[in-house]
C-alpha cells in the first residue's frame, strides 16, 4: 500500500480465511494486485479454537501463487510441532498465541532457529504485558480485536484502548523493530481509528474477500488512511 501515517509504514495483510477456496489463486492474485503487502494465514486445530482450517501443504501451494511474504497465525495448541514443516514451506513469519503454550520463550527461540521471523498474538482478555519479556525475540505483536476462531466477527471496541496500551509498551521499551498488528473486524470504516491508536499492520478477511471487488476495497482503505482528520 505504501502509506505512512504518524511516521509509521502501514501494511495490509489479507486473511485468506475469508477467501473462496475454490477461487483461491484468483483471489490471492487480485488482492496482491490491489495493494496487499503480505498474506495472513489462519491455522486452526479445533482445540485452541473451535474451528479447523489448513496446514503447511496449503502454504506450499500459496508460495507458487504470490511472491509476497506469508505469515502464519497459529491458533493451535503445541505450536512447536508444526514449526519444521512451516520452515520447509518457506514461511516468512510464524505468530503463536501466548495463551497456547506454557513455554513461549522456548517456542519463539525455535521459530528463530529455523530461520523464520516470530510474532506473539494475544486474545482479547490477555494483558499486553504478556509480550514484555520476549520483545527481543519477535518482530510483531498481534492484538486480537475479536475472539480468535472465525472471520466476519465484530470489532471489540475495548480493543482501541488495548492497542494504545500496546503502543505505549512498545515505545517505552524502545521496540521500534516490533510491528503492532491488529486482527478481527477491521474495515475501511474503522481502520483509521485503529491506526490512530498505534497499529501499523492490519489483518482484513471479510472486508477484502467480501462482496466488493478487491480493488474497490483497497481504494476505500487508502482513502480512509490518507484523508485529513
Ligand atoms: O484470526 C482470525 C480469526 O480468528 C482473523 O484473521 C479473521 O480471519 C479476520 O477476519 P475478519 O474479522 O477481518 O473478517
Amino acid at each position: 500500500m505504501a502509506i505512512s501515517r504518524l511516521g509509521r509504514e502501514l501494511l495490509i495483510a489479507p486473511s485468506i480465511l475469508s477467501a473462496d477456496f475454490l477461487r483461491l489463486g484468483e483471489q490471492v492474485r487480485e488482492a496482491a494486485e490491489a495493494g496487499a503487502d503480505l498474506f495472513h494465514l489462519d491455522m486452526m486445530d479445533g482445540h485452541f479454537v473451535p474451528n479447523l482450517t489448513f496446514g503447511p501443504p496449503v502454504v506450499e501451494g500459496l508460495q507458487k501463487l504470490t511472491s509476497l511474504p506469508l505469515e502464519a497465525h497459529l491458533m493451535v495448541l503445541r505450536p512447536e510441532i508444526y514449526l519444521e514443516d512451516l520452515a520447509s514451506a518457506r514461511m516468512h513469519r510464524v505468530t503463536v498465541h501466548a495463551e497456547a503454550t506454557t513455554h513461549l520463550h522456548y517456542v519463539l527461540g525455535k521459530i528463530g532457529s529455523l530461520g523464520m521471523k516470530a510474532g506473539v498474538a494475544i486474545s482479547p482478555a490477555t494483558p499486553v504485558g504478556m509480550v514484555e519479556d520476549v520483545l527481543d525475540m519477535i518482530d510483531l505483536v498481534l492484538v486480537m480485536t475479536v475472539n480468535p476462531g472465525f472471520g466476519g466477527q465484530s470489532f471489540i471496541t475495548h480493543s482501541l484502548k488495548k492497542v494504545e496500551s500496546m503502543r505505549t509498551l512498545l515505545d517505552r521499551a524502545g521496540a521500534a523493530h516490533v510491528r503492532l498488528e491488529v486482527d478481527g473486524g477491521i474495515k475501511a470504516g474503522n481502520i483509521s481509528r485503529v491506526a490512530d491508536c498505534g497499529a501499523d499492520t492490519f489483518v482484513m478477511g471479510s472486508a477484502i474477500f467480501g462482496e466488493k471487488p478487491c480493488e474497490t476495497v483497497f481504494g476505500e482503505i487508502r482513502r480512509a488512511l490518507t484523508s485529513e482528520r
